[in-house]
């Protein structure tokens, strides 16, 4: 899963995710196509084999209608000579029936056209029972010699007493050319006989059942359909060389059409996916999630040699597990006036991390960066309240920064509030920016802390030159002086020979630490909790 939303939000896959999405596309929509298509052909076979079916639904109407002139001139005696005059008569009618018959229980005794026989011809069972709803029985292909008609076979249709044969009726011969067809006259659902046509097609269009789209897979479509009576049917078969043959000219239309709208497709959810998946949008989304979380960058507390505090400093888990420096997510928090929010998620967590891991007994100074636009002790002082309390083992330090939007006095009436509450109030990257000396001198600040391009610069240039300016400076003002960005010994050893440096922060002492880590650090090189509770006087 990870992986799948690592591809979905890294930057390095845009190109990879761009072909992805097409292909999906693609394939999603020539499915809608190709279901549409074969949806299409069904119908054209579905049409086709009903049209094929109107010569045996004109014949199922002339056989019936035939049945109900019989039942309805024939009043002579069965197989008189007049009763032959009337059935003759109805033989003139013009469908296509001239071969009448007189068959009580399937023995026929005369014909139009053999008049009454020697000998009644016993049929025998029929092949297809009188049924609803025509109440016809059948025999077919039945040796028509005892009509004179030597070496013929026909099928013979009896209802009542009364019965015809039936005339041949073949199947058109004007067919689509892309479709195979087997005409079979139906005895019940499971026999039938082959009378037209690719023999074994009906069995095989039975056994090919579902939805049209799964012809596609399969390669061949396949349709039946019977006359209203259930007696003659006519089963269909296309296969997909004949079609394609037929209509390479759509396919290759469908194609490039279908690869156009893809790329549209692909392009659009790229779109959607890209600002859904933006760093921005995945942020604000996770922000109250769980997803801050803090590190510790120890203070070495150079009049000692101890850690004694440490910086908190916010990290940002993305949904893949990344952990995202401040750097990335800082301007979006100011963007969206997420400022106070977000500050109060760093104390919490802070809060929350240090009291559940800290040894009893320890103090530690916490120092934390505030957004200069929240310098509001209204505002500030309730979100640190949980380290305010009378026993708190945190002094806690906050960091501001210095800004043109903030006037030296409503930062100082601020400074002020804060100090009051119980905070310590530092400038932060001083030597960089708005910080001034003036402010180092008009605001009642605690202390101070360089900008760490001070010490992080390389030995004898300028910038390490004007640190051991900038450490008179401060000291020169009364405050306390933090170091930051310490890399090496060297520059920590040339600090400490100083003597005016409080604390030193830097990759040099310790990285920002997870809070296990970071109190397994103090273990080593913070002071010794007190064992006893001290003594109040
Ligand atoms: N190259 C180098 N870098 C060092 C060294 N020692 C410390 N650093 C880095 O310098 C930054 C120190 O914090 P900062 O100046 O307050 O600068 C912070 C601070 O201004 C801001 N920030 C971090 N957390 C918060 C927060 O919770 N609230 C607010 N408002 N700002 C925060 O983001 C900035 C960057 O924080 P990080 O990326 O954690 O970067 C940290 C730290 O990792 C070193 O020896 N070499």
């Amino acid at each position: 899963m990870n992986r799948i939303i690592g591809i979905l939000i890294a930057g390095t896959h845009a190109r990879g995710r761009r072909i992805g999405l097409w292909l999906v596309a693609f394939v999603v929509l020539m499915f809608g196509a190709t279901w549409i298509v074969a949806e299409q052909v069904s119908l054209n076979m579905r049409v086709e084999t009903q049209r094929s079916l109107t010569g045996y639904e004109r014949l199922r109407a002339n056989v019936l209608s035939t049945f109900d002139e019989m039942d309805r001139r024939l009043v002579q005696p069965a197989c008189s000579p007049a009763f032959l005059d009337e059935l003759r008569r109805i033989a003139f009618l013009p469908d296509g029936i001239n071969e009448l018959l007189y068959a009580p229980d399937g023995r026929v005794e005369c014909s139009v056209n053999s008049g009454r026989l020697d000998a009644p011809e016993d049929l025998g069972e029929p092949d297809i029972a009188a049924q609803y709803p025509f109440g016809m029985a059948f025999w077919v292909d039945i040796d028509l010699g005892f009509l004179g008609l030597d070496g013929m076979v026909g099928i013979l249709a009896q209802r009542g007493s009364l019965a015809m044969i039936v005339p041949p009726q073949p199947l058109p011969a004007t067919g689509p050319r892309w479709m195979e067809q087997e005409l079979i006259f139906r005895f019940s659902d499971e026999v039938w006989l082959h009378r037209q046509g690719e023999a074994g097609l009906y069995a095989e269009a039975l056994s090919a059942t579902g939805p049209a789209i799964a012809s596609v897979f399969r390669g061949v479509f396949y349709e039946t359909a019977c006359d209203s009576g259930g007696i003659h049917c006519v089963a269909s078969r296309s296969d997909l060389t004949q079609l394609f043959g037929l209509g390479w000219a759509t396919l290759a239309v469908i194609l490039l059409v279908t690869s156009v709208l893809a790329a549209w497709v692909a392009q659009q959810l790229h779109r959607i996916i890209e600002r859904y998946w933006s760093f921005e949008a995945r942020f604000l989304r996770r922000l109250d999630k769980g997803s801050v979380v803090c590190a510790y960058q120890p203070l070495l507390n150079l009049k000692n040699d101890l850690a004694t505090g440490c910086e908190v400093l916010a990290r940002w888990r993305d949904i893949d597990g990344t952990i995202v420096p401040p750097d990335r997510f800082l301007p979006i928090i100011e963007r969206h006036g997420l400022t106070e929010r977000f500050t109060s998620m760093v104390v919490a967590y802070a809060y929350a991390d240090l009291t559940a891991y800290l040894p009893k007994g320890l103090r530690l100074q916490v120092n934390f960066n505030i957004f200069p636009q929240d310098l509001d002790a209204g505002k500030l002082v309730p979100i640190f309240a949980p380290f305010l309390t009378k026993d708190s083992p945190f002094d806690v330090v906050v960091e501001i920064v210095e800004t043109a939007e903030i006037s030296p006095e409503t930062a100082q009436v601020e400074i002020e509030r804060l100090r009051a509450a119980g905070l310590k109030v530092y400038i932060d990257d001083f030597g960089a920016g708005y910080s001034s000396m003036q402010n180092l001198a008009a605001l009642s600040i605690d202390g101070v802390k360089l900008d760490r391009s001070f010490a992080m610069a390389p030995d004898h240039s300028v910038m390490s030159t004007m640190l051991g300016y900038a450490i008179d400076l401060v000291q020169a003002s009364g405050r306390s002086l933090v170091v930051e960005g310490v890399e090496t010994m060297d520059r920590l050893n040339a600090l400490k020979a100083t003597g005016m440096v409080n604390f030193a922060q830097g990759y040099g002492i310790s990285r920002p630490l997870f809070i296990a880590p970071f109190v397994a650090y103090l273990a080593d090189h913070g002071p010794r909790p007190l064992t006893r509770p001290r003594l109040v006087a």
